[in-house]
């Protein structure tokens, strides 16, 4: 998998707005906040097959509502579009489950 360079990632980032870019270690993070845990579940769930179906997994914690996800591909040491592609679907999901 092939590392993005720096007009890649300029470009991904503008249509990741609610993402911030760790540019030293090669890495996006977000917040997401939901209703409850319940519904912050149901996004971990979702993010959950998603990774497994497309082996690329996010680094994440979750406090209740709350669900912090840091994307990085462990294999190539930074960004590539596998990071790209899950947080877009992040996205989706949690405007799903913010409804
Ligand atoms: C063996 C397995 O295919 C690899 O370890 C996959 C699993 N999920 C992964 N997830 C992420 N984020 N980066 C990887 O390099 C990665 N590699």
């Amino acid at each position: 998998m092939q590392k993005l360079n720096a007009q890649d990632i300029e470009q991904a980032m503008a249509e990741l707005p609610d993402w911030q870019l760790d540019a030293q270690r090669g890495a996006i993070r977000r917040r997401f906040q939901f209703e409850d845990f319940s519904q912050a579940f149901a996004f971990m769930t979702r993010i959950a097959l998603y990774a497994e179906k497309n082996d690329h997994h996010p680094e994440w914690s979750n406090v209740y509502n709350r669900v912090d996800v840091t994307l990085t591909t462990h294999d190539a040491n930074g960004l590539t579009q596998r990071d790209i592609d899950l947080a877009r679907h992040a996205d989706e999901a949690a405007r799903a489950h913010s409804r």
